[in-house]
């Protein structure tokens, strides 16, 4: 089972919001409200930072120039790291539940790849994770396919036995476009999504529902009738 990271399991946005407005301040920039960061999050922090500058009506730097402002993010979006660490109510026990069934988890992100490993120590996760691809570690991130296929061969199950489950529209592209079932919560961070038209097997308010599902080989990919 594939899971995305910000929005789904952990309500970042927080600590995020605060490493962007750190950033923006430093520019010479007025701050941006939380419930606005929410909606840059989930394309990458590439985006995230062009989101931010175009919001203050900067001008937007290219090549190096952003690479160094980029740099800057960077090491905010680094402190902000225990700011991000909260858990959504369900999400450790869907996880740890999932890994006593014996189904392998991975962890599919486009936060880039040095600030997992920290975020996940600091949940006590990162040992419930069978793999882990973040937005920079493959050639392409979500909405692209291939993170998705990667971790499937990863884990060694057919891509239509596994499940992705996210909060926004760029996982839902990609598992569709991958051909992989999608679950999707009610809580995170979309930008004008129709949640309940974007071919989710379910849309849930609680991870732990998909403790419900039979166990592997039990016939893929039931969900419960109800969930929905
Ligand atoms: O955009 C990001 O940095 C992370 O987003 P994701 O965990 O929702 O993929
Ligand atoms: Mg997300």
């Amino acid at each position: 089972m594939l899971f995305d990271l910000d929005g789904t399991l952990v309500d970042s946005a927080h600590g995020i919001a605060w490493a962007v407005n750190r950033t923006l301040a430093e520019l010479g920039h007025p701050a941006a409200d939380e419930t606005l960061v929410r909606t840059w999050i989930g394309e990458g922090a590439r985006f995230l930072l062009h989101r931010a500058l175009r919001h203050a009506g900067a001008d937007l730097p290219d090549g190096e120039a952003f690479d160094r402002v980029f740099a800057l993010l960077m090491r905010h979006y680094a402190a902000s790291l225990p700011r991000q660490a909260r858990a959504y109510p369900g999400a450790d026990a869907a996880l740890r539940g999932l890994r006593e069934r014996g189904v392998a988890v991975a962890l599919c992100t486009n936060k880039p790849q040095r600030f997992i490993d920290p975020l996940l120590e600091a949940l006590d996760w990162r040992a419930l994770f069978d793999g882990i691809v973040g937005g920079d570690t493959l050639p392409e991130c979500k909405p692209s396919a291939l993170p998705l296929l990667h971790l499937a061969r990863a884990l060694d199950a057919p891509v239509e036995a596994c499940l992705m489950v996210g909060d926004s529209h760029t996982d839902a592209a990609a598992a569709h476009a991958a051909g992989m079932p999608l679950v999707l919560v009610d809580y995170g961070y979309h930008r004008e999504f129709d949640l309940h038209g974007a071919g989710a097997v379910a849309v849930t308010g609680d991870l732990r529902m998909l403790l419900q599902m039979p166990a592997p080989g039990a016939g893929a990919l039931a969900v419960p009738t109800g969930a929905v």
